[in-house]
């Protein structure tokens, strides 16, 4: 489970005077837990949205375990994305949401019969395994933001990805509820070797977590190493 960028470029931007990523090289290889990092409008979920092929590429090329990802193309089976703001259906109760994120592998035949006994059952094993056993039939937007979080993160597993693409997954949420949030990944990364790429605005949650840190600005990576020491490493600029 390998993603690969070769210098990216998305087209010239008139309101950036820049392309939004710009030549941007990297490795992530399989297992690894990388925090990606940069101030607002650095072009963090930008390169997140190119892995997945929701931004056009102007040069360049990604490559998913060795497949090339383009934008014609169905998107990666094994990469799944968590989208800021988690992007839940709050009148849907958190087993719902979760089943959502099977709906693309269902055929228009069966989604007209609902989702089948063992996609329900799996479902709820996740909730259960993020700690929502007991929400699975709430609405969502009855849930605390950490809870949302973990129902988006359920829906994205019910894929079964071998990488977890994750843009903020804690912004807004507090202290506690981000540290539940950062665990569950942690916990990913450490029990089935998902390869996780977050990204994240705290340099020591940053460094707590994730292995390598990539630090982007104006659509280029300005660091690429180890995520320990980064506010010193930053500060040392
Ligand atoms: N579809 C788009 N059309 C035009 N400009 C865009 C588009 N998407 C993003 N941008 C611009 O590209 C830049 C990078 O945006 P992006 O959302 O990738 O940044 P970010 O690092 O994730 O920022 P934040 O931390 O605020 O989420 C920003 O200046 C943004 O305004």
């Amino acid at each position: 489970m390998t993603i690969e960028c070769e210098k990216i470029t998305t087209p010239y931007s008139a309101t950036l005077n820049r392309p939004i990523l710009n030549e941007i090289s990297c490795k992530i290889h399989q297992g690894e837990f990388v925090a990606l990092l940069g101030l607002n409008g650095a072009g963090k979920s930008s390169l997140l949205k190119a892995i997945v092929g929701l931004v056009p590429l102007a040069k360049g090329v990604i490559k998913v375990n060795n497949s090339v990802q383009n934008q014609q193309k169905k998107h990666h089976p094994d990469v799944a994305m968590l989208f800021q703001g988690g992007g839940l259906i709050r009148q849907l109760s958190a087993i719902e949401n979760v089943l959502c994120g099977k709906l693309g592998s269902l055929s228009a035949w069966q989604s007209l019969w609902g989702f089948p006994k063992h996609d329900r059952r799996l479902a709820l094993e996740l909730l259960d395994r993020l700690g929502l056993k007991d929400q699975a039939y709430q609405k969502t937007a009855y849930l605390s933001g950490g809870q949302q979080q973990r129902v988006a993160i359920a829906r994205a597993l019910i894929q079964n990805p071998g990488i977890l693409l994750a843009d903020e997954p804690i912004t807004g949420l507090d202290v506690l509820a981000a540290k539940q949030v950062m665990e569950t990944l942690a916990k990913l990364h450490a029990e089935q070797g998902m390869t996780i790429v977050v990204v994240l605005h705290d340099l020591s949650l940053a460094a707590a977590y994730a292995q390598r840190a990539i630090v982007l600005e104006a659509g280029q990576i300005i660091y690429d190493g180890i995520s320990q020491n980064l506010p010193e490493i930053m500060q040392a600029g």
